[in-house]
């Protein structure tokens, strides 16, 4: 059985629908994530499912048990449901063991001292429980209050945004580290977050919003290789749409010139029956386009972005089209520079272009060397 189960949820706030219609489910001991741009309503359907919000419409039930319907919930408090914030939300004035044991009301002192300590070296931060929040770091604080919430040893945990206030490097292992002690005391979680590396480092199926609406609900792999929409596709990873015209199931003519796919061409939007000479835009992610000083196809350094291992290149073709390219960084090119590229794509992803038009295809003239 699902330990969590949304039902159709609908959320107003007046008029406004910030939860439209949406549903889901999470096995025990997943990790699900909601991901999404800002103002699309996932904090919104995590307050839902903590209890701290009324629905419209729709069922949340925990391990089979409904815990909100329309005009019905269950009070936040009895639902043994852990949270864990953005502002970490701990008591400035108690000690951090004091904090952890903050949630084990009715737990004989010792035990809550015992547990506390047991907690905080979970978490990684044994023998700190003397001190006073204000002396820890930001992800000390936050894993802190990870500990205060699995203290009652919650049935589910809830995490809005937990490392947004962390840097980039630090938000990132801590990611991996609370994925770890999740996995090993089998804790269910949802996650809300705008950043797709947080949701990608911790989840094991992410639900992308738009509009109070779960676009795909999916693994990270398949959200970034075969996303649903453009909204996904151009919201999770990097990538450039580039006109094509559908050769065969397998084959499709873009400017670069002819994509073949391994697996049978995935068009959006139903498009099952996508023809010869069918208009598409095809999804080029940067690990798609291949550096290659032996290749006749040339393409112009407009931009590049160092990220250590690799070069992330925006490169300019022929046609003036602009594509993406990840290259082992002992490739550094100049801005300017014309460099080899050729196409590596294992999969193709195309979205059908509106109206189904035919689309004339830039002929890929090979730029001067
Ligand atoms: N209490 C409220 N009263 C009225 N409108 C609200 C309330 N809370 C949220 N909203 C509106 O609901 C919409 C969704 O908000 P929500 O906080 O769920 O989005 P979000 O995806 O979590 O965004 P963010 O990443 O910025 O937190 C927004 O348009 C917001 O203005």
């Amino acid at each position: 059985m699902a330990h969590l189960e949304l039902e159709g949820i609908v959320q107003r706030f007046g008029s406004h629908t910030v939860v439209d219609g949406v549903g889901f489910s999470v096995e025990t001991g997943s990790i699900a994530c909601l991901l999404g741009p800002s103002g699309c309503g996932k904090t919104t359907l995590l307050r839902c499912i903590a209890g701290f919000e009324a629905i419209a419409a729709g069922e949340i039930r925990v391990q089979g048990r409904a815990v909100s319907r329309a005009g019905w919930r269950l009070p936040p408090e009895k639902r043994e449901i852990g949270m864990v914030f953005q502002d970490y939300a701990l008591f400035p004035h108690l000690t951090v063991a004091a904090n952890v044991a903050f949630g084990l009301a009715g737990v004989a002192a010792e035990q809550r001292q015992e547990r506390a300590a047991e907690l905080l070296t979970t978490v990684g931060l044994a023998g700190q429980g003397g001190k006073y929040p204000h002396e820890l770091s930001g992800g000390q604080q936050q894993r802190v209050a990870l500990a205060r919430a699995l203290a009652p040893q919650p049935q589910l945990l809830l995490l809005d945004e937990p490392f947004s206030n962390l840097d980039v490097g630090l938000r990132e292992r801590l990611s991996l580290e609370v994925r770890d002690i999740l996995k090993s005391q089998n804790i269910t979680a949802v996650l809300v977050t705008h950043d797709q590396h947080e949701a990608f480092a911790m989840a094991d199926e992410v639900g992308v919003m738009a509009a109070g609406i779960i676009q795909q609900w999916d693994s990270p792999y398949r959200l970034y290789h075969q996303p649903v929409n453009r909204f996904v596709a151009d919201f999770v990873g990097q990538g450039v749409f580039m006109a094509g015209r559908v050769i065969d199931e397998r084959h499709v003519e873009v400017e670069l010139g002819i994509l073949e796919s391994r697996l049978p061409l995935e068009c959006s939007q139903g498009c099952a029956a996508c023809g010869q000479g069918c208009g598409v835009e095809v999804l080029l992610r940067p690990d798609d386009i291949v550096h290659d000083d032996r290749s006749e196809l040339l393409a112009e350094v407009r931009l590049k972005a160092f990220r250590g291992a690799e070069i992330l290149y925006t490169l300019k073709l022929a046609s003036g089209v602009e594509v993406l390219s990840l290259v082992p960084s002992h490739h550094n090119h100049a801005l300017g520079e014309l460099i080899g590229i050729r196409l590596d794509v294992d999969h193709v992803v195309a979205f059908k272009t509106p109206m189904q038009s035919v689309v004339p295809i830039a002929q890929s003239i090979p730029l001067p060397r």
